[in-house]
């Protein structure tokens, strides 16, 4: 589903990236370490297309994402983030809707799916709180919706349980397993947390030297 070959990325004369390989295959959970500063999330923003140039070949469903319009992507692809990156002035549940918006899905399917997946994230009853009425748990709920909300085949989630309490963590981190199971997605999951015991199914890489290497 992902390849991604030769690939090299410089920050000016900081090199953080050099001639990377990568494979991720269809419903596999890939658990990616690395210390600080290594290029974790660098690697993540070249798969969604934030960071746009970049030297060798990532390939999404056998394309090259280069070429790829960017609302396609976003239909193969979710997000999540530590930070959440909740639009503050809408709701939850307007929030899940934008990402059918920016694909083009039809209003009344959106409208039908958010409800649901707030539902599936434990948020019902809280569809029209804003981001600070909500706490951090439930907001990365709100953001693990909106990734879901155009049923992506592969989930991006950078540090999704760094801004949350272990209590929180844990349980995030286990709705996001369960969630896994459920629709067979593929994840991509960036995380300092040591998850081996919560996840002993997960495939183990680091970040080192600008490649990747499996643990
Ligand atoms: N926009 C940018 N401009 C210049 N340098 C950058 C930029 N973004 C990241 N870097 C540098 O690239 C390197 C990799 O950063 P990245 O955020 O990918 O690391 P990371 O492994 O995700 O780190 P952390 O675990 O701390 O989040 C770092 O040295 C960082 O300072």
């Amino acid at each position: 589903m992902i390849a991604i070959d030769g690939l090299n990325l410089n920050y000016g004369e900081r090199i953080v990236l050099r001639n990377l390989c990568f494979r991720l295959g269809e419903g596999e959970l890939v658990i990616l370490q690395g210390r600080s500063g290594s290029g974790k999330s660098t690697l993540l923003k070249l798969l969604y297309r934030e960071i746009p140039h970049f030297y060798g070949s990532i390939l999404l469903d056998g394309t090259c994402i280069k070429t790829m319009p960017k609302h396609v992507i976003r239909r193969k692809l979710g997000v999540i983030f530590q930070s959440f990156e909740l639009l503050e002035r809408k709701t939850a549940l307007e929030n899940v809707a934008l990402a059918g918006e920016v694909t083009g899905m039809p209003a009344k399917e959106i409208a039908s799916r958010a409800e649901a997946l707030l539902d599936r994230v434990g948020l019902t009853g809280q569809e029209n709180s804003y981001p600070h009425e909500l706490s951090g748990g439930e907001q990365q709920r709100v953001a693990i919706a909106r990734a879901l909300l155009n049923r992506p085949k592969i989930l991006l989630a950078d540090e999704p349980t760094g801004n949350l309490d272990g209590e929180t963590a844990a349980d995030m981190l286990s709705l996001l397993k369960t969630l896994q199971d459920e629709t067979g997605m593929a994840m991509l999951l960036v995380t300092h947390a040591d998850l081996l015991a919560s996840m002993p199914e997960a495939r183990l890489i680091s970040m080192e030297n600008g490649r990747i290497v499996e643990r």
